[in-house]
Order: C-alpha cells, then structure tokens, then sequence
C-alpha cells in the first residue's frame, strides 16, 4: 500500500524531505504557511525562496490548510523553525489522532521551557503516545538531499518498530538512514552543534584559520557532550551523526546558515545587520539563548557557549570573546582521562 505522509512546514528542509519521500513513492502533502509557496508549487513545481533551481516532484501536494494537509496521512514530520514549533503543534493538536506516527526534523530547543522539542510535542498534543514519536537529524544540507547527493541521517526513537518504519519511509540510494534508541542525544546533538556552527563561522569572519575551527569543533564537541550527559544522552552518540557529524558539516559548509551569519559577525557586522540580510532561520541564535541558560541551570562548563553568548546578547566584541577563550585558566585536556591515570596520582 502506498504510504502518505503529511509534511509540515515548506522552508528548505520540509521540501528537501518532502523529495525524498516522493522519490520513495509516498504521496505527499505538504503545508506552508503562506500560500504564495503553494501557488508556486502548484503552477511552477519550485520553492524558489528556499530552494532554488529545483524541479518539485508531481507526487508533492501542497497546501495552506493544516487540517487538510493531515487528514487522512498515516505519518506526519514536523520541519518548522524551533522559534515556531510549540505553536505549529498546538494548531496540529485539534486535527492529530492518536495512533498516527510523528516524526520532527527541526535542530532546536524550546526557547520558553528550555526543553526537547519532542517534549513540547508531548506537551502540547497529549492524545501522541511516546512510542509513536521519533527524530530525524544528523548532516545533511537541503540544498544537497534536493539534488540527491549521498546523505546519511540518523532516526532516534524509544520504539524501535517506530524508528525501523520511518528508516524504512525515509532511505533510498542516495539517502541512508540509521537508527538510534537515544531521542536526548539526537536531540542535542543537533540543535547545539548550531553555537559551534556560529563559532566557526566568526573564527572565519575575523581571518583565522584551520587550526582555530579544528578547536572550536573538538572544544565544541566536548562541551555538547557534556551538557548532552547531564541531561540523559548516551555519550557515543556525539560521536555518531548526530553530533561530530553533524558539527562538521555545519561549520564547514557554504551552505550553513548558521557559519554565514557567524561569518558576517566576525566581520564586524551586528546581530540585527546579519538576520536582516538572511531570509532564513537560523538556529543558534536561539540555541545560543537557550543552552546558556541550561548550562547555568545544571552548572555545566560551557566556555565556547559563553563567549558566543557574550558576542550575541551581552555586547563583546566577536575578537574580545576569542581572547576570552584563550585567556582561560589551564585545564587538562579530558578530567576524566586525566582522575582515572594511574601515574598521574600526586
Ligand atoms: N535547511 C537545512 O538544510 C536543514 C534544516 N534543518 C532544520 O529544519 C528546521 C527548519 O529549517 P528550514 O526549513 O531550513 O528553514 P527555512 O528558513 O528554509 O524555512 C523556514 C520555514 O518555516 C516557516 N516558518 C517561519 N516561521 C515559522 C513559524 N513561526 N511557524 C511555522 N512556520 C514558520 C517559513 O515560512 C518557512 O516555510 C530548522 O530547525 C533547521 O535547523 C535541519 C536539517 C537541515
Ligand atoms: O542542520 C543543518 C545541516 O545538517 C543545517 O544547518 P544550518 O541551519 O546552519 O544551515
């Protein structure tokens, strides 16, 4: 039987999805907010805003209306910008049946609650069960899935029939899917790598070089693991997809939204000058926000998350942060390798 999936949300990376399972033979319908997208898809078969130069498939229905855009659809994936999702699922919550599988693509905290965003999704529609829920992250461009180049993604669930049906959904041969039990770290993962992303992108903007992004990410890394173990993840996951992966691709790809408005900043651009020349979301802004908070509130060590906080939303120049960073008291590189040496017992 064909599958039909309900896709919310039309930037660049709900129709990138919205590809891949058209390719896949699932009918799909997909909602945009504005119905000047739908118009487009329906007489040009483009999302020129978000992604441009790409033929849409036939098999993709657009539409302006939520209830219609999930009647009937076995499966819905939810791709709308952190700052909009609790709203888009309180607007689903009328129109969402209880036994239908949700699936969220979007890399992002809650900005009020400081939560997961398949929390909010438990929040705000009660009738979903926790099994029927999953994630999809990990390093992927929509610019590149649009043009079928080679991707690999993981789907994190808590059941795992559930995390198989959406690999099974969503893989193909130029899309490989994997699987993970851990939603807390696939969660994070994505949705933190976006400060690191800004980090690098600011490194770059003020003329530094590799060296600087290689200690920006691995630093990164360290600090994502570390509030990541906190709040439940399982730690291998940051060396999966879903964290080193996904860090890599963010901080050193052209496409990123995230790196360009970094790179803008280190050029000596403020906040408001950068988002008012992108038209897309950008996530670690308000990642940035959030992840602040979260590492004062368990009282995590986050160095790199506290200068870029400091750069966004306390006034420090993008070059007073970097000697802040430098300027730190000696550490060893890992605590834990260092307490567990036997030889270094004073
Ligand atoms: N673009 C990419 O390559 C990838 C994006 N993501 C994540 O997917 C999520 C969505 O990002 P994109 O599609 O790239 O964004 P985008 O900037 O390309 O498009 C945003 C879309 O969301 C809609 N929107 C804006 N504010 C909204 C609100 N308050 N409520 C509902 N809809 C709203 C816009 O009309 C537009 O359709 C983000 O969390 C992003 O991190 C994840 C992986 C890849
Ligand atoms: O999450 C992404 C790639 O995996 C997209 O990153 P940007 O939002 O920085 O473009």
């Amino acid at each position: 039987m064909q599958s039909s999936v309900a896709v919310i949300g039309a930037g660049s990376w709900g129709t990138a999805l919205a590809m891949v399972l058209a390719d896949n033979g699932c009918k799909v319908s997909m909602w945009a907010r504005r119905q000047e997208v739908v118009d487009e898809i329906l007489s040009e078969r483009s999302n020129s805003k978000y992604l441009p130069g790409i033929r849409l498939p036939e098999t993709i229905y657009p539409t302006a209306d939520l209830q219609h855009a999930i009647k009937g659809h076995h499966y819905v994936l939810v791709a709308v910008p952190s700052v909009g999702f609790r709203n888009t699922m309180r607007e689903l919550s009328a129109f969402l049946s209880s036994d239908v599988k949700v699936i969220h693509a979007t890399k992002g905290l809650d900005k009020d609650n400081l939560i997961r965003l398949s929390q909010v999704m438990l929040e705000e529609v009660p009738q979903l069960k926790p099994v029927n829920l999953a994630v999809l992250t990990g390093p992927s461009h929509a610019e590149e899935v649009s043009r079928r180049s080679p991707t690999t993604v993981v789907v994190a669930s808590q059941n795992r029939v559930t995390a198989e049906t959406f690999q099974d959904l969503f893989m193909n041969s130029y899309f490989r899917v994997y699987t993970n039990p851990d939603v807390v770290g696939a969660e994070l993962g994505g949705a933190l790598k976006n400060i690191i992303a800004l980090g690098a992108g600011i490194s770059d903007g003020l003329g530094f070089g590799d060296n600087a992004k290689a200690a920006l990410m691995t630093r990164g890394l360290m600090e994502i693991s570390r509030l990541g173990l906190q709040l439940g993840a399982a730690q291998m996951t940051f060396a999966g997809l879903a964290g080193i992966g996904d860090l890599i691709v963010t901080c050193t790809s052209k496409h990123s939204r995230n790196w360009r408005a970094g790179y803008q900043l280190g050029q000596g651009k403020t906040i408001d000058e950068v988002l008012s020349s992108m038209n897309m979301v950008v996530e670690g802004i308000y990642a940035t926000k959030a992840a602040f908070q979260l590492a004062e509130r368990h009282q995590v060590e986050m160095p790199i998350t506290t200068a870029i906080h400091s750069v966004l939303f306390e006034g420090r120049s993008p070059r007073a942060g970097v000697e802040d960073l430098m300027g730190r008291g000696k550490t060893h590189e890992m605590e834990e390798v260092a307490r567990i040496s036997m030889s270094w017992e004073s």
